[in-house]
């Protein structure tokens, strides 16, 4: 679908952010559209990371807001706003690692449902909360890892096994923060497939250096220097924008 024709699912409107007497976030505007595939990138210390941890309610904005499908969700705790539809997961691998991959899934489904631990002894919900923890281990394909232990899944399978955290909350806005750093080129092809198909229907919002990824995968993408938008088009707008080769891309190849 044309990305002009659909609806805004994130409106961000003047986002400030200081950190102490540190210009972190200088005056965000950006609009992500519903279904699409956007990507943030920009240099080292851009604030992108911020971005997201502002977006998801780690953070609390220093002016601005945020919109999440027309209502304000900025100033909202982490929790509330992943109530709302919005979930990220983070730079740095965030499974409980004495848990096997079934019951990382299972928590996050679990939470979803309201379910609590001391409810664990009713059968029926949990054959119910099972199957759907079951059905979201196979749609990250780590199916046959069910009964292995998080910690020793391989890096890329515990980077999945978040994937499927994220997606067992039920958001329909999806934020990934750097979900193929540090893998080979080939779980990196794999990675991308799998968040091609697991994204399927959803919005989603990354964070990605790597731009072969992004060109492949994502509908727009937003440059963010220095705190500040500095463009926001499909692959082809951006990879001719002159100003983006000179303050980012420019540098990217020369890397
Ligand atoms: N809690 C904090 N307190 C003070 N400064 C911070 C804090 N969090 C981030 N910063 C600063 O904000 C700037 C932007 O950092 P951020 O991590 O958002 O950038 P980034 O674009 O995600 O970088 P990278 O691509 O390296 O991950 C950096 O200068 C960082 O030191």
């Amino acid at each position: 679908m044309d990305t002009a024709m659909q609806p805004d699912v994130l409106v961000i409107d003047d986002l400030q952010k200081h950190f102490g007497g540190l210009e972190i976030m200088r005056g965000v505007d950006l609009t992500i559209k519903h279904g699409e595939r956007h990507a943030l990138v920009g240099p080292n210390g851009a604030g992108k990371s911020t971005l997201f941890n502002l977006i998801s309610g780690e953070h609390r904005p220093s002016g601005g807001q945020i919109y999440l499908r027309g209502q304000r969700i900025s100033g909202l705790k982490p929790e509330q706003i992943s109530r709302r539809g919005l979930t990220r997961s983070f730079q740095i691998t965030n499974v409980f690692s004495r848990m096997s991959a079934f019951e990382n899934i299972r928590i996050g489904v679990m939470a979803r449902h309201g379910i609590r631990f001391n409810l664990y002894r009713r059968i029926k919900p949990m054959r119910a909360i099972n199957d759907e923890a079951h059905a979201l281990l196979q749609q990250v394909r780590l199916d046959h890892r069910a009964d292995n232990l998080a910690s020793d899944l391989t890096y890329s399978e515990q980077r999945a096994l978040e994937i499927g955290m994220t997606l067992a909350t039920g958001a329909e806005v999806i934020l990934l923060d750097e979900p193929t750093a540090g893998m080979s080129r080939d779980e990196t092809a794999y990675m991308v497939e799998l968040i091609r198909q697991v994204t399927e229907g959803k919005t989603l919002m990354m964070v990605e250096h790597d731009m072969s990824v992004v060109f492949g995968l994502c509908d727009r993408i937003s440059v963010l220097v220095y705190g500040r938008i500095l463009a926001t088009g499909s692959p082809e707008e951006i990879r001719s924008n002159q100003e983006v080769q000179s303050a980012y891309l420019g540098e990217e190849e020369e890397h």
